[in-house]
């Protein structure tokens, strides 16, 4: 599992195996091989330069040394560097591809997982394979070189000391390994809970008016530290497992170290070893200490990584859907209409849509009405392939809409609800949305069709001014208005409109209503409302009820029927003094 893991991070490496990486590799080298020359030194100084009493030789030493500790801190300097560079290279490749895949998310996950959670958890993954990658692989990489060098130098000193020096060392391999997965578990654990403590946040803000209104500051608060004690035993159990192995390396070190020095210092006793040869080797075991415990510790912060990483790829591997067509068609206009045929579709086991036949002729406008829950807006989320049915056929002009390319489809529609959605943007970006290209008089005719101009002049910088999150600086019916721009901008031939009046007041509405006449003129519309003053005009009116129509015809006709149509009409006119249906 955390191979295969390795491997794909590995395979991110690639693309910087050269320059950078090669670069890094033997600059890290460099440093470990740097190392390994002082006890070198030591040996020389203390066995040849020293007895010898040759004062010219004991000045080169130091020079050499000098040049050596210069060559290591630039390669010190330069390794770091450039593996930081590969580090930071593959997290933000990770990113752009995360981004990528985010954008292509099944709406099935996006309706499964919490958005906030997902935000937060790949902010916090991203950063800790970037950590585990630059601090965690990078430390382990220079020390083992570093080690290796050393070591080597040990036992090129002297075989038998190195041999009763490092013989414990493999003793060190399971725990370490043990407690790499301790740490990959824990941490794991603690990331969700961060990003569930971060999802929670969110909600409070986004919600506080809620919050504060039913005062439930106590109980959010409550909710909040409940997940806080989960991030906090998580990340104390990552830090046990963390810490578990530094005292193992210390006894490790600390015995090999005292075998050394009590089987080293008898050879010295005996006069069968020099106290160079023994000083210069317990050098090479001291300058062994820090990189060993080194790895230990870079090992967790890889660990980490590695756990992120293996999230990460799960969303990676989340498959887009729908599906595109193998050899998808395009469309750039519609001259017959949008049809359904016998088509269900259920979220999960819950059949939804049932069987449902429909057509949109093109040019006409059809309203889908009936009680709460019927289905209307998923017969819309389905004609934009935002799902796809279980059974039964979506065509436009005849062509299965899974044929045609999502860009094709998409491009062919466009889609005003009730929660409109703006960015935090100006005005003229949010209203180009669907027309990145377009000119600053074609967005203004938009808005003047949107009844929108007045109002956006208004604003402190008219069209250049940022509208805030989702546009809080906006009232519902503006932000209706920048939809309908929007929508006017992208020029779709399909519009299909979800309860896109619902939530303003009649002033507003009525303002709205004008603006969407100007979009439907000369479309094809499906209309989803509740208010069946909106939809008298339709040319057919389809009640929907359990997923499928059970009456259609336009408002004359099913008035005349007397059936669930003329029931509902009824009922609206008698609650509300709405006035006469348009
Ligand atoms: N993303 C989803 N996941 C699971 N179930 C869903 C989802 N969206 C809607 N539903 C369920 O599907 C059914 C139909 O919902 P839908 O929103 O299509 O109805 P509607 O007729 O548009 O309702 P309303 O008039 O209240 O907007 C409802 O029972 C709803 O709970």
């Amino acid at each position: 599992m955390s191979a295969q893991i390795y491997q794909r991070l590995a395979y991110y490496g690639r693309r910087h195996l050269w320059p950078s990486f090669s670069l890094a590799l033997f600059f890290n080298f460099l440093y470990g091989a740097s190392t390994g020359f002082v006890p070198l030194v030591i040996r020389y100084l203390f066995d040849d330069i020293l007895p010898s009493s040759d004062r010219s030789r004991l000045y080169l030493a130091p020079v050499a040394i000098l040049v050596v500790m210069v060559l290591r801190a630039a390669s010190q300097y330069l390794g770091a560097y450039l593996t930081e560079t590969v580090g930071q290279s593959i997290t933000a490749d990770l990113r752009h591809q995360l981004a990528e895949r985010i954008l292509d998310l099944p709406q099935s996950y996006v309706d499964r997982n919490s958005s906030t959670v997902l935000v937060s958890r790949v902010l916090t993954d991203v950063s800790l394979v970037k950590s585990g990658i630059v601090d965690g692989f990078s430390s382990i990489f220079k020390d083992s070189l570093t080690l290796l060098v050393l070591v080597c130098v040990a036992f090129y000193q002297d075989w038998l000391l190195s041999l009763i020096a490092f013989i414990l060392f493999p003793v060190a391999i399971l725990p370490i390994l043990n407690s790499s997965k301790k740490v990959r578990r824990h941490s794991g654990k603690g990331q969700l809970s961060l990003a569930k403590l971060a999802s929670f946040l969110q909600e409070s803000v986004i919600g506080l008016r809620v919050v504060k209104i039913f005062g439930m500051q106590a109980y959010e608060l409550s909710r909040f530290d409940q997940e806080n004690q989960s991030v906090l035993k998580a990340a104390l159990k990552t830090t046990r497992a963390k810490l578990a192995n530094q005292p193992l390396m210390e006894v490790i070190g600390a015995i090999g170290f005292s075998a050394v020095l009590v089987y080293g210092g008898e050879n010295v006793i005996a006069g069968t070893r020099t106290t160079g040869n023994f000083f210069a080797f317990l050098t090479s075991l001291y300058l062994c200490y820090a990189p060993f415990k080194g790895i230990a510790k870079s090992n967790s912060t890889l660990q980490q990584g590695v756990s992120a990483a293996s999230d990460l790829f799960n969303i990676l591997d989340t498959k887009p859907e729908p599906p595109e067509a193998s050899s998808p068609q395009s469309l750039n206009s519609v001259s017959e209409g949008l049809v359904a045929r016998n088509v269900s579709f259920a979220y999960g086991d819950d059949l939804v849509i049932d069987d449902l036949s429909l057509e949109l002729p093109c040019s006409s406008t059809v309203a889908l009405v009936g009680s709460s829950g019927g289905g209307k807006s998923t017969i819309i989320d389905l004609f934009c392939r935002f799902y796809d049915p279980s059974s039964g056929v979506i065509s436009i002009d005849g062509i299965d809409i899974r044929q045609l390319s999502l860009a094709s489809l998409r491009s062919l529609i466009s889609v005003v609800d009730q929660n409109t959605f703006l960015f935090n943007d100006t005005v003229a970006n949010n209203i180009a949305y669907g027309l990145s290209s377009a000119s600053s008089s074609q967005i203004e005719a938009a808005a003047r069709a949107a009844n929108a101009h007045d109002f956006i002049i208004q604003l402190p910088e008219g069209y250049a001014t940022l509208i805030g999150e989702n546009g809080t600086m906006l009232s519902g019916g503006q932000r209706q208005r920048i939809a309908i721009a929007r929508a006017l901008i992208k020029d779709a031939p399909l519009l299909f409109l979800d309860e896109a009046t619902s939530a303003l007041d009649s002033a507003s509405e009525q303002v709205v209503q004008e603006a969407l006449d100007r979009l439907m003129a000369d479309r094809t519309t499906l209309v989803v409302a509740h208010r069946l003053s909106t939809v008298v005009n339709a040319d057919c009116i389809c009640v929907i009820a359990g997923g499928r129509v059970v009456e259609s015809g336009n408002h004359a006709t099913l008035l005349a029927r007397g059936g669930t149509y003329a029931d509902l009409f009824s009922t609206q006119f008698a609650n509300a003094d709405a006035g006469s249906p348009r």
